[in-house]
């Protein structure tokens, strides 16, 4: 059933009281957890299924995935259902993020509740290994799709950050025209591109303003052919003029920040919690977390390490790219440790 043609609204019609009860619909006493995976292939074509008929929210797209149940953690949740639900057996995976989401209740013309008011807490996997092939064992369609591009819908709408971030690439390179000086940084930068470089940072704090905006400028227009996404470490006004895909916020402009701005990506510098739960309050779309490592960047900072990085961000509800002395080979124990992907100035140019 097409659900997108019911003419849903969110809340009650003035007046009108809901059939069955508005303390049924609006009032939210508890938190669902669920574990959701996102089954991805390596060319990052990603599985959605369709909620069936008589589920709440049927014919809305959905990752795979549901309830954890009592006494089951997250990790084993995912690995139940999606035997389940698709008949796959999950053998590797990375845990992502972790959103919590307030579902209105809805009801349809006359009134009548139709889903009731719900909080749930997804805990977000990426699935990179299973067995078997995935079938709709709940009678479900199943669709590959790109992230970017879906050509399936609607959406359950708790998912429409989980898409974005899945549109980032886990390979994030910051520029590095100090040290490469330019006709190597653009050579590199080309092959880098033609090789499938696909998320570019560009940050030149030692060129003017008006440098600055200039190699940006060639930047994004070698980016384009590519569909690569180019940040730009400045303030908002300034990306927003070079019609940059995003702007990079340095941990002081982040902290100064009260909203997050409108029309296009907002990724951020953080080093410790408190940066980390600014960003997560303005909803931004990525984070940076550094230093993981030593790093010639930086080197009177003491790295987090590993273990501290992993613990900050357990649980956090933004993409978060490790940074700080990462290598390419840096980017699969990232993951296990919670990382979106990584974030590399010297390494990703040379190696590509
Ligand atoms: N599976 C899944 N659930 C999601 C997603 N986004 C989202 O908000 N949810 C919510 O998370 C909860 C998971 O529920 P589910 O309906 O899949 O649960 P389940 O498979 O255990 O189903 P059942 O309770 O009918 O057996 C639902 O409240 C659902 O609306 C998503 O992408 N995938
Ligand atoms: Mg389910």
């Amino acid at each position: 059933m097409s659900t997108s043609a019911l003419n849903l609204s969110t809340k009650g019609p003035a007046g009108a009281s809901p059939a069955e009860g508005s303390a049924a619909g609006d009032s939210v006493t508890k938190v669902t957890e669920a574990a959701v995976g996102i089954v991805q292939r390596d060319n990052g074509m990603v599985l959605l299924g369709e909620r069936p008929v008589g589920k709440p929210w049927e014919g809305y797209w959905e990752f795979p995935g549901g309830k954890v149940e009592p006494n089951e953690t997250p990790a084993q949740a995912l690995k139940r259902e999606l035997q389940e639900e698709l008949g796959i057996i999950v053998t590797r995976f990375h845990s992502w993020m972790t959103r919590t989401y307030e579902y209105e209740a809805r009801y349809d013309q006359s009134g009548k509740l139709i889903t009731p008011a719900k909080a749930v807490k997804l805990h977000f996997f990426i699935v990179v290994e299973w067995q078997g092939d995935p079938v709709g064992l709940e009678d479900q369609q199943l669709s590959w799709q790109n992230p970017e591009k879906l050509t399936v819908g609607p959406m359950l709408p708790a998912n429409t950050p989980i898409l974005t971030a899945l549109s980032l690439a886990p390979v994030y390179a910051i520029s590095n025209l100090k040290e490469m000086g330019e006709v190597q940084f653009f050579e590199r930068l080309k092959m880098a591109l033609e090789n499938g470089l696909m998320m570019i940072q560009v940050r030149e704090p030692d060129l003017s303003k008006q440098d600055l905006m200039l190699f940006a400028e060639h930047v994004i227009a070698l980016a384009k052919p590519f569909e690569a996404k180019v940040f730009v470490n400045t303030d908002v006004e300034s990306a927003q003029q070079l019609n940059a895909a995003g702007v990079h916020l340095s941990a002081q402009r982040l902290m100064q920040l009260k909203v997050k701005p409108e029309g296009l990506l907002v990724g951020a510098s953080c080093h410790n919690a408190a940066e980390l739960a600014h960003a997560k309050m303005l909803a931004l779309d990525y984070v940076t977390l550094s230093p993981v490592k030593s790093t010639l960047s930086h080197p009177n900072t003491a790295p987090l390490g590993w273990a501290t990085f992993n613990q900050l961000v357990a649980g956090y509800s933004l993409p978060v790219f490790a940074l700080g002395g990462m290598l390419r080979e840096d980017l699969d124990p990232a993951r296990t440790y919670g990382a979106h992907g990584i974030a590399m100035q010297r390494d990703v140019w040379g190696a590509l």
